[in-house]
């Protein structure tokens, strides 16, 4: 921390109604400060409400209560400020990699020749000049991801919001997705909230990652990444450090007492 605060989240709490009726508290008060160019990550069990902040955040869902503000002014829906990456990619299946990636633009009323180019220089830079004419099923997972990034950084967000975007693919495409967003950020500084259920990734891209706690949804602790940057040049010397075992061995150590504190200590009856 110590930077410039762009995101507050004060009080957030988030619950919704099942089909059953039956009430599902998917975060209560969440306090979170998010610093402007930080590269935030989120870890956490499956269902502790990882995604329902990140949608908060986006502006894409209502919550019961409490604040998000950035800038400090109030979020009320989605804004130019703000971009999604999500893990099923959710490209447009009849559109080109070029329409894909210019989509964003084309919402915003800019013509089809500046969104093009800018759209091609974004395609090269995940690394898919080339495939500006295929269309997403015709591309591997990974590929499709690296769309789903160029279509989020096309409208040159100041925030980009990314909802475990490399759990649908393989561990090497994975490990090369990481790469070149680890060297996307280092070129082009910005806001980044990204969720995983890797302790490894949260580590190796992070400057903090964030430990939630399920049910409901809460913010266990915050453990900063002593970690030198840029990363991505050598990765594979980051993650021999002793500084990246230790803060990984840390995390395990916590996620196991996170989990122990849950279980019942005695059984009922
Ligand atoms: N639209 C919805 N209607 C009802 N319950 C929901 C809805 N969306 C989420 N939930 C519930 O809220 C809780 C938090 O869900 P959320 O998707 O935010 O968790 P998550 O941490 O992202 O999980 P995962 O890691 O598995 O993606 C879960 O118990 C989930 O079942």
């Amino acid at each position: 921390m110590g930077g410039v605060r762009m995101i507050q989240i004060r009080g957030l709490s988030k619950s919704f109604v099942g089909q059953d009726g039956s009430v599902v508290h998917a975060l209560r008060d969440v306090d979170l400060d998010i610093d402007e160019n930080e590269f935030l990550t989120i870890l956490g069990p499956s269902g502790c409400g990882k995604t329902t902040l990140l949608k908060a955040v986006a502006g894409l869902i209502p919550w019961n209560d409490g604040d998000i503000l950035i800038d400090g002014s109030a979020v009320r829906g989605p804004g130019p400020e703000r971009s999604m990456v999500f893990q099923n990619f959710a490209l447009l299946p009849w559109a080109t990699v070029l329409d894909n990636v210019g989509f964003g633009l084309r919402m915003r009323g800019i013509g089809r020749a500046e969104r093009d180019e800018r759209a091609r220089a974004l395609i090269e830079m995940v690394g898919l000049s080339g495939f500006e004419t295929k269309r997403p099923g015709e591309l591997s997972g990974g590929m499709q991801q690296r769309v789903g990034i160029a279509r989020a950084l096309a409208v040159e967000p100041r925030v980009l919001l990314m909802d475990e975007p490399f759990g649908a693919v393989d561990e090497q495409t994975r490990r090369l997705l990481q790469e070149e967003l680890l060297s996307i950020w280092e070129r082009r500084r910005m806001t980044v909230v990204f969720i995983t259920h890797s302790m490894e990734e949260a580590v190796l891209l992070g400057d903090r990652v964030v430990l939630m706690s399920a049910r409901p949804g809460q913010i266990a602790e915050i453990v900063p990444v002593p970690l030198p940057r840029p990363r991505s040049s050598d990765v594979g010397a980051i993650e021999r450090s002793s500084d990246y075992v230790e803060v990984t061995a840390y995390l395990w150590d916590r996620l196991r007492d996170m989990h122990t504190e849950h279980r019942p200590s005695k059984v009922a009856g």
